[in-house]
């Protein structure tokens, strides 16, 4: 280990992670990849490689497997859940899982206020949490009000407030129409925080990641720059993964 490597524990280090679901299907069989503070990874892969199940040990909602899941240092595991939750941000792939109270504001602050965060330090985690996402005007709005876009980033700045160490997103880009799509990767770019997305839209893991991880049947079978895995037919056809029609990765600036 490095000194710098030393300095700055990485956002989150999966290592050998195995699980078997209570029927006995086995999702993931011995996962391991680590994810340095500020990256922007994605990760892709086939319908059923296990995506969701990886997702789900990183804030513990899922346990009870072999392997470990470390979040900036602590282990993920029943001694530090609160700590956990806060640092593991997840923005499910419907906002309406995530939205629940009369307004936005009320939506922003549940988390921090649960989190025993009160008065103006809980204005300043809302106004700046709805700031990040360009929702300060919405704050008074009920949430079933809002488009499905500004519902999505809404749901994104309820995980925000709680000033998470890893984002990670389910699907992001799903249901959006372009502009949103748009606006939603220009707000993900600016945020400065460690981002793991979930996504089959390989066009958004290629402007938005540098780095990809590819799952299939339950292990990483490629970890590299988004470009150079996406421009490998061999890979992509062994692991069903399709580029939209006539869409060409070398085309893409990526977005730093
Ligand atoms: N509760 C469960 N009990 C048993 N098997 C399950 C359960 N949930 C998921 N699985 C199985 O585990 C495997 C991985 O599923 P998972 O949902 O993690 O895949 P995924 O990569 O997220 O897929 P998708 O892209 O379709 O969302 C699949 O074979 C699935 O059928």
């Amino acid at each position: 280990m490095d000194a710098v490597t030393n300095a700055v524990p990485a956002s989150l280090e999966v290592s050998g992670l195995a699980f078997a679901y209570p029927d006995g299907h086995q999702a993931l069989f011995g996962v391991d990849f680590s994810l340095a503070r500020g990256e922007r990874v994605a990760l892709l892969g086939p319908n059923g490689a296990g995506k969701t199940t990886l997702v789900l040990h990183l804030n513990g909602i899922l346990s009870g497997g072999t392997g470990t899941v470390t979040v900036a240092g602590l282990p993920v595991g029943p001694r530090h859940m609160a700590e956990i939750r806060q640092k593991v941000g997840i923005v499910f792939q419907d906002p309406d899982d995530q939205l629940f109270m009369p307004t936005v504001r009320e939506d922003v602050a549940f988390g921090p206020a649960a989190a025993g965060i009160k008065g103006a330090a809980l204005e300043e985690r809302v106004r700046t949490a709805l700031e990040r996402v360009g929702m300060q005007d919405f704050a008074d709005r009920p949430p079933h009000h809002l488009s499905f876009g500004q519902r999505r980033r809404v749901a994104v700045a309820t995980v925000l407030a709680m000033e998470p160490e890893i984002l990670v997103l389910d699907e992001p880009s799903s249901n959006l129409d372009p502009a949103s799509r748009r606006e939603l990767a220009d707000i993900l770019r600016s945020l400065d925080v460690t981002v793991l997305m979930v996504t089959h839209d390989l066009p958004y893991a290629l402007e938005l990641c540098p780095r990809s991880l590819v799952l299939s049947d339950g292990v990483i079978v490629a970890d590299g720059p988004t470009g150079a895995l996406l421009s490998d037919p061999e890979l992509m056809r062994a692991h069903r993964l399709e580029l939209p029609f006539g869409f060409d990765p070398k085309s893409v600036t990526m977005g730093a």
